[in-house]
């Protein structure tokens, strides 16, 4: 025993887990920078790039370590590379984790949902944006754990140096065991040592588990400031966060929507009709076509809407109602046709060629197209608040106080202000689409999009969303298209109803005529099927 405990504190042992520990450093700080580069080149749309890191990922993931660490110690000289053994077996070993690394960065940027990313756009973020704000945060709580395997393994695999003659600690074991032959009390103590530094890597793990950890409450906060979205944890209140989902009351509406107003007051078509007819074209869609391979989705779609109009889009399933809202945001390429938005060719620049997805994102920003999607698409790492107040920020360049203000106060006008810091998990359907419109509408957008808003909620949700959409109508004034299968909600609210089917328009106008009176016959065999469900 007394032999074992010597061994332990052995100076000669202890600069052998430093050396263990510089080549692990070496191997897991340079495999996460080539890792990183790695899952770049893999993510990236140029083929050349992809192709370059898939064969880069054969070979080092194909061959064993150890030739990898001779390879870098006795070939580089023949090239007039010579490095020192603990730097060549750190290349190595960084070379050998960059395929493992990149794997798991690209499975974790992979793994936030497409819908995030397409709100992002929506919102006019720029790649870089999205990346940084969105992707990176929500990535990185996934990777935790296959990064602590890696580290472990990093650090054992660190022994295979020993074949290039680093003095780390198996090595040293070795030599002190050859030695004294005593060899069953130094590669205990070895192995010992071993499992105390993995031990360590591990309990780091769960540390670093703890402190990405969303859902932690309370006192737990204040190492949270170290993170670079502390500001979206939704931790000021924890008790906020807690609450339970509010009692759905026997009318359909939640309990804590404002105080209700006195019944809304019918919408005077007639005159609203007047009225628009004399405002500007906000959007207008020219002869779109739009095919996905041989499925021709829309095919030669014209659509004019006048500034204030609230469209309600109607059409069978599949018939290209949300592929035409996401071309007039300008998420989806399209065929032929052109669109403009406020006067201006959303994608393109003056010449009419494509822009980059950089000044895309900046152009759809400029020219004010919120959307609204049928999975909410909020961003699950940030609270309510922070899903408005941060692309205020980070896309218009809003000052952090103002841009906080505003979110309150969106909230306040959907009903959710005592909700503004709890994370999107823990708010029912109604309340996170409340919150994406809240999103949608904070940078005062010219046109909103609103792709099946309560298609996704329980049937008792859906008026707390409709009725916070039928405000927007009435008392903003906002240009709205809505893609929809609430035909009373149509017939109430829309100043037009435009029908989609077979990739065309088949009928539109006001909503009395095209619903009551349609004369398409595939209108009203659409609309007597809508009316029997
Ligand atoms: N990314 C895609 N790739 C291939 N086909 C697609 C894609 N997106 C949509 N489609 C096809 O385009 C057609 C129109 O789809 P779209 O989602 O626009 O219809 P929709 O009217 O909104 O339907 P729903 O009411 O069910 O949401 C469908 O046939 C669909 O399968």
């Amino acid at each position: 025993m007394e032999l074992f405990l010597h061994y332990l504190s052995m100076p000669y042992m202890i600069q052998g887990i430093e050396v263990t520990l510089q080549v692990t450093a070496l191997g897991l700080g340079g495999g996460l920078i080539l890792g990183t580069i790695l899952a770049g080149m893999q993510l990236s749309r140029f083929k050349l790039l992809s192709s370059a890191a898939r064969i880069y990922t054969v070979i080092f993931r194909g061959t064993p370590l150890i030739l990898q660490m001779v390879f870098a110690y006795d070939a580089l000289p023949h090239i007039g590379i010579k490095l020192p053994a603990i730097l060549a077996a750190g290349l190595a070993l960084a070379c050998n984790e960059a395929p493992f690394i990149a794997e798991m960065l690209r499975a974790g940027v992979l793994g936030v949902e497409k819908g995030q990313i397409l709100a992002g756009q929506a919102l006019g973020m720029t790649p870089g944006i999205l990346m940084r704000r969105i992707i990176a945060p929500q990535a990185i709580r996934t990777m935790i754990p296959a990064f602590g395997n890696e580290a472990v393994s990093a650090l054992k695999n660190s022994s295979l140096a020993s074949v290039i003659a680093v003095q780390e600690l198996t090595l040293r074991s070795t030599q002190l065991a050859s030695s004294t032959f005593d060899f069953f009390s130094i590669f205990f103590a070895s192995g010992l040592i071993y499992l105390l530094l993995t031990s360590a890597i591990s309990a780091l793990q769960i540390f670093l588990e703890w402190l990405f950890d969303l859902d932690r409450t309370s006192k737990q906060v204040k190492l949270m400031r170290f993170l670079p979205w502390y500001r979206a944890q939704g931790i000021d209140d924890p008790l906020q966060d807690n609450e339970p989902a509010p009692d759905i009351l026997p009318d359909g509406g939640v309990a804590e929507l404002p105080p209700p107003r006195l019944p809304p007051a019918p919408i005077d078509h007639a005159a609203r009709a007047a009225a628009l007819a004399r405002n500007d074209v906000a959007v207008a869609v020219k002869a779109l076509r739009k095919n996905y391979d041989a499925n021709i989705v829309l095919d030669g779609v014209d659509l004019a809407v006048r500034n204030g109009e609230v469209i309600a889009l109607l059409g069978p399933s599949g018939s290209g109602k949300s592929t035409l809202l996401r071309c007039i945001n300008n998420l989806e390429l399209w065929n032929d046709g052109t669109i403009e938005v406020g006067g201006r060719r959303l994608g393109f620049n003056h010449l009419g060629k494509p822009l980059s997805p950089r000044m895309a994102a900046q152009a759809r920003a400029e020219v004010g197209v919120g959307m609204v999607f049928q999975q909410f698409n909020l961003f699950g790492h940030l609270t309510a608040k922070e899903n408005i107040a941060g692309p205020l920020r980070w896309v218009h360049g809003v000052a952090p106080a103002e841009a906080e203000r505003r979110a309150l106060q969106l909230l306040e006008r959907v009903g959710l202000s005592h909700r503004a810091d709890a994370l999107p998990r823990h708010l029912s359907g109604g309340q996170q689409q409340r919150v994406a419109i809240a999103r949608a509408i904070a940078p005062n957008p010219s046109v909103l999009l609103l792709d099946e808003p309560t298609s996704a909620l329980d049937p008792e949700l859906v008026n707390e969303v409709l009725e916070v959409i039928r405000r927007l109508a009435v008392e903003d004034g906002l240009t709205m298209i809505i893609s929809t299968h609430q035909l009373r909600f149509a017939s109430e609210v829309a100043d037009r109803v435009v029908l989609l089917a077979g990739g065309a328009i088949i009928e539109e106008g006001p909503a009395d005529q095209v619903l009551n009176h349609p004369k398409n016959p595939v209108a009203q065999r659409f609309l007597s099927a809508m009316d029997a469900e």
